[in-house]
């Protein structure tokens, strides 16, 4: 609780209040100035800042979902429509991937738009979610992940999906595929972006357990390329950017669609079944009992 003019008000009101109130100064994004160097504009939407500099060629993306950064169908669909509008521009071969919440990274797929609604949704919901996947995991672009917060189940993966992942050190910043600690199944993509990324082996401890890693642990794993102090991710991100820039562009982008193709024609051959299983198990009354449980288990904790 925080005391304001005498009223006691929840923190996280506030946060709520304030985020409101930025949202609608900054106009949607749309400042004048810009946050890019050599005269570029920053763009983008409400969720989603895009910090574009001409000079390098890279642009920051920041995540700006209050309160946690959750993957609702709003924000999913913003980060489909900026990442493509960066695809779109000559100019551009890099992009930082990072939150603008301070200690969080994304907190997953939006527990909201899977319980309580209708199968129409529950099918839009998981096609929004497949069509960001694809296109950030097969983008020709650099992605790199500056973590600079929590990142569980669907923060994970949107991490995983980068061509590499810088994590603060703060032992709050976990990250990991944790869907079975809600009673819920990690889909076959999200296993094998994470098989791709660590083995076999390691995926089927951390999946079966939902294994959330301090990065110390993410590093040992490999689930990060890299942990640095706080405060520093975004610099580490972008050294790290100069050197996967300073390979030619055709060799690493043919290198990079001949490593990942195979996995994402495995979705792109099923996203129908794919969306229909995810309907159908979402309408389990025993499913929607489980996340309701821990949705609200996540609300209370507050308390
Ligand atoms: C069925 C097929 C499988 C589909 C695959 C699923 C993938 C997923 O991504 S499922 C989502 C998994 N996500 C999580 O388990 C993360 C849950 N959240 C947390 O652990 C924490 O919130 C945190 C570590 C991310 C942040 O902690 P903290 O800063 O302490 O914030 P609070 O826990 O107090 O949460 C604030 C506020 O946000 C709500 N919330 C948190 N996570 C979600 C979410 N994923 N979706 C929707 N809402 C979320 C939380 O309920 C609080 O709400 P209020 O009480 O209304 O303020």
């Amino acid at each position: 609780m925080a005391l304001l003019a005498g009223l006691r008000v929840p923190a996280r009101s506030l946060l709520r209040a304030g985020a409101r109130l930025r949202d609608a100064a900054l106009g949607r994004w749309e400042r004048a100035a810009g946050g890019g160097g050599d005269g570029a504009r920053s763009f983008g939407s409400q969720r989603v800042l895009v910090e574009p500099d001409a000079a390098t060629g890279v642009a920051v993306m920041k995540l700006w979902n209050p309160p946690v950064n959750s993957l609702s169908l709003d924000l999913l669909t913003e980060l489909v429509i900026s990442l493509e509008k960066l695809e779109n521009e000559k100019t551009f071969r890099g992009i930082i991937l990072t939150s603008d919440l301070p200690g969080i990274f994304s907190a997953g797929l939006d527990l909201t738009e899977m319980c309580g609604r209708n199968p129409a949704h529950y099918a839009e919901y998981w096609k929004a979610l497949q069509e960001l996947w694809l296109r950030l995991y097969q983008t020709h672009l650099v992605v790199i992940a500056a973590i600079n917060g929590a990142s569980p189940a669907g923060g994970c993966l949107l991490a995983l999906s980068c061509d590499y992942r810088v994590l603060a050190d703060n032992p709050k910043f976990i990250i990991g595929l944790n869907e079975t600690l809600l009673g819920i199944v990690a889909p076959f993509w999200f296993k094998d972006t994470m098989i791709n990324t660590i083995g076999h082996r390691a995926t089927e401890r951390a999946l079966q357990l939902g294994l959330l890693f301090r990065p110390a642990e993410a590093l040992q794993v490999g689930v990060v390329d890299q942990v640095v102090p706080e405060g520093q991710v975004q610099g580490a991100a972008l050294s790290a950017m100069t050197q996967w820039l300073a390979i030619p562009d055709h060799a690493r982008q043919l290198t990079k669609s001949m490593m990942r193709k195979a996995t994402a024609d495995r979705l792109l051959t099923q996203r129908e079944a794919d969306i229909q299983n995810f309907v159908s198990f979402l309408s389990r009354d025993s499913i929607q009992k489980a996340l309701q449980v821990y949705l609200e288990k996540l609300r209370q904790k507050k308390g």
